[in-house]
C-alpha cells in the first residue's frame, strides 16, 4: 500500500462505509488487517481431548507444515511455535480461557448439541477472554455493527432462535465456567450484544479449497477491525485474501487478510466485498442479507434480476464444467477498466446486447472457473500485473493469465450458463464475510 485508499465516510441507508480516496486501480490492496478476536470453527464435542487438533491455537496455521509440535500442558491445545503458545498465554489462552475450554469441552461430549451453538460458545469465550486482556480491543468490539434485536424484529423465527441461542450460551458460560472479575460487567445482555457483532462481522478464514468437495468448512473466524466497515455488493469492487497456511514471516501475520482491488474504481466510489460467494442466485442472496445481515439489498445486480422469474434464474449457468476449458482462444479482453464504464459506456458492446444479463462482464471476467470454485479473480498488485496480466482466485489460490482468461471467456461467452445447484449451501458454513 503506496499512499492512503481508502476512508470510512457515512452513507445514509447504509452506515459506515469504505470509499476510494483517490482513483484505485485493479490489484491495489487497499487493506491489510489484524484480527482482533479469533477463535477456532471446530466443534467442542470432540472424542480427541486435544482442541483444535491439527491447527495452532493460537494462529490456526496447520501444524503438519511446522517442525515444533508444543501442547498445552493443561487442555492440551496445540501450538505451531513456542512464540505462538508465549503470545497465546497472554492473549487468546490465558489460565481462565483454558479452564472454560476444558470444561466447555467435558459439556459439550455429554450433551450432544448443534455446531453452531459450539462455536457461538466459543466466539463468547473469545469475547470474554478479549475482556480480560484488552480493553481497547474488547471496546473496538463493541464499536462495530450489530446490536440486540428490536421486540418488532423478535417475530421472526431467525430472530426468535438466535435469542434462545444467546440464553442457552449465557447461562452455560455462567454456569459451568470458572468466575470472570465482576468489574467486567457481564450480562446476559451483553453477550447478546456480542453474539450480534460476530454474526455481522466474523470473517471466516476457510479450508484449503478442494475441487472435490462442494462446500468448504470454516477452519477459524476472525473479527477485524477495519474490514467490518466494508459493506455488501452482489458485484463486488473489492475482495479479500487471507494466507493462513502461509510461512509466517514474523509472528500472526498468516492471520492478517488483505482486501484487493477487483478492478479500477474512481475516487469518491464506495468500495464493497460480497458477504458469500457471487454465484448465488438472487432469492438465496436477498434471504442471507435479510436474514443474517438485516438489510435488503437493491444494489445493480438485485435491481435487474428482481424482475427475472424463478425460470429464467434457473436458467443462469455459471458452472463452466467444459472439459475444453484449453482451447487456444484469441479474443482480446480490457481488464483494466472500470466495470462500470463497461456496462454504462460506448465500449461495452460486449454485453450490451445481453440487456437481461448485463453483468455477465463481471462474471467472465472475474470468477474463478475451476470446479466448485466460485472464487473471485483479482490482478496481482498493479506494478506486478503491468508486467504479467496475472489475476489470482481469492478462494483456490491459483493464478490465470491473460490467455487463460480469454480462453476461459471463449469457451464460456457462445454457452449458456447452468444453474448452481444451491441446496448444499446451507452446509457451507463460509457465507460471513466471504
Ligand atoms: C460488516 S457491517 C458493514 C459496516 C456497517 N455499515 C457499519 O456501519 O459498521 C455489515 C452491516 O452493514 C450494513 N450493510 C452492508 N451492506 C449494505 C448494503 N449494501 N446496503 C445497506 N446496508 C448494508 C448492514 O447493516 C450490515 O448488517
Amino acid at each position: 500500500m503506496e499512499t492512503a485508499a481508502v476512508a470510512m465516510t457515512e452513507i445514509q441507508g447504509r452506515g459506515r462505509a469504505m470509499v476510494a480516496i483517490r482513483p484505485l486501480k485493479g490489484g491495489e490492496i487497499v487493506l491489510r488487517d489484524s484480527p482482533i478476536v479469533l477463535y477456532s470453527a471446530l466443534p467442542l464435542q470432540s472424542d480427541d481431548h486435544r482442541d483444535n487438533n491439527g491447527y495452532c491455537s493460537n494462529c490456526f496455521i496447520s501444524i503438519t507444515q511446522q517442525s515444533q509440535n508444543l501442547s498445552c500442558s493443561t487442555c492440551g491445545s496445540p501450538f505451531c511455535t513456542l512464540d505462538c503458545q508465549s503470545a497465546a498465554s497472554a492473549t487468546s489462552h490465558t489460565p481462565w480461557a483454558c479452564q472454560t475450554l476444558i470444561r466447555l469441552r467435558e459439556y459439550f461430549s455429554g450433551n450432544r448439541l448443534p455446531l453452531d451453538l459450539q462455536i457461538q460458545a466459543r466466539f463468547i469465550v473469545s469475547a470474554y477472554n478479549l475482556a480480560l486482556t484488552s480493553q481497547s480491543k474488547f471496546q473496538t468490539l463493541l464499536s462495530l455493527q450489530g446490536s440486540v434485536p428490536s421486540q418488532s424484529d423478535a417475530v421472526s423465527g431467525s430472530y426468535s432462535d438466535s435469542d434462545s441461542s444467546a440464553n442457552f450460551i449465557h447461562s452455560l458460560i455462567s454456569s459451568v465456567c470458572p468466575p470472570l472479575p465482576l468489574e467486567l460487567g457481564l450480562s446476559l445482555e451483553l453477550t447478546k450484544v456480542l453474539l450480534a457483532k460476530d454474526k455481522l462481522n466474523a470473517f471466516g478464514l476457510m479450508e484449503p479449497f478442494s475441487e472435490q468437495r462442494e462446500d468448504r468448512s470454516v477452519r477459524a473466524y476472525g473479527i477485524y477491525p477495519v474490514a467490518s466497515f466494508f459493506n455488501h455488493d452482489c458485484l463486488p469492487n473489492a475482495c479479500r485474501f487471507d494466507y493462513l497456511d502461509a510461512a509466517k514471516p514474523s509472528l500472526a501475520n498468516n492471520t492478517d487478510i488483505t482486501i484487493r482491488m477487483i478492478h479500477d474504481v474512481p475516487q469518491g466510489r464506495e468500495i464493497c466485498l460480497s458477504y458469500f460467494p457471487v454465484n448465488l442466485k438472487y432469492r438465496e442472496r436477498q434471504k442471507r442479507l435479510r436474514d443474517d445481515y438485516g438489510f435488503v439489498c437493491d444494489c445493480d445486480r438485485c435491481k435487474v434480476e428482481a424482475g427475472w422469474s424463478e425460470s429464467e434464474e434457473d436458467g443462469i449457468d455459471m458452472d463452466d464444467d467444459d472439459e475444453d476449458d484449453n482451447d487456444e482462444g484469441n479474443q482480446e479482453t480490457t481488464m483494466d477498466e472500470d466495470f462500470d464504464e463497461q456496462m454504462e459506456g460506448e465500449d461495452g458492446d460486449m454485453m450490451k446486447g445481453e440487456d437481461d444479463f448485463p453483468h455477465a462482464y463481471f462474471f467472465l471476467n472475474y470468477m474463478c472457473d475451476r470446479k466448485n470454485c466460485w472464487g473471485t479473480l483479482a490482478p496481482l498488485s498493479p506494478s506486478a500485473a503491468a508486467t504479467t496480466g496475472v489475476m489470482e482466485c481469492n478462494v483456490c489460490g491459483s493464478f490465470k493469465n491473460l490467455d487463460q482468461l480469454n480462453n476461459m471467456i471463449m469457451n464460456t461467452v457462445d454457452k449458456s450458463f447452468l444453474p448452481t445447484d444451491d441446496d448444499d449451501d446451507e452446509e457451507t458454513e463460509e457465507d460471513q464475510h466471504y
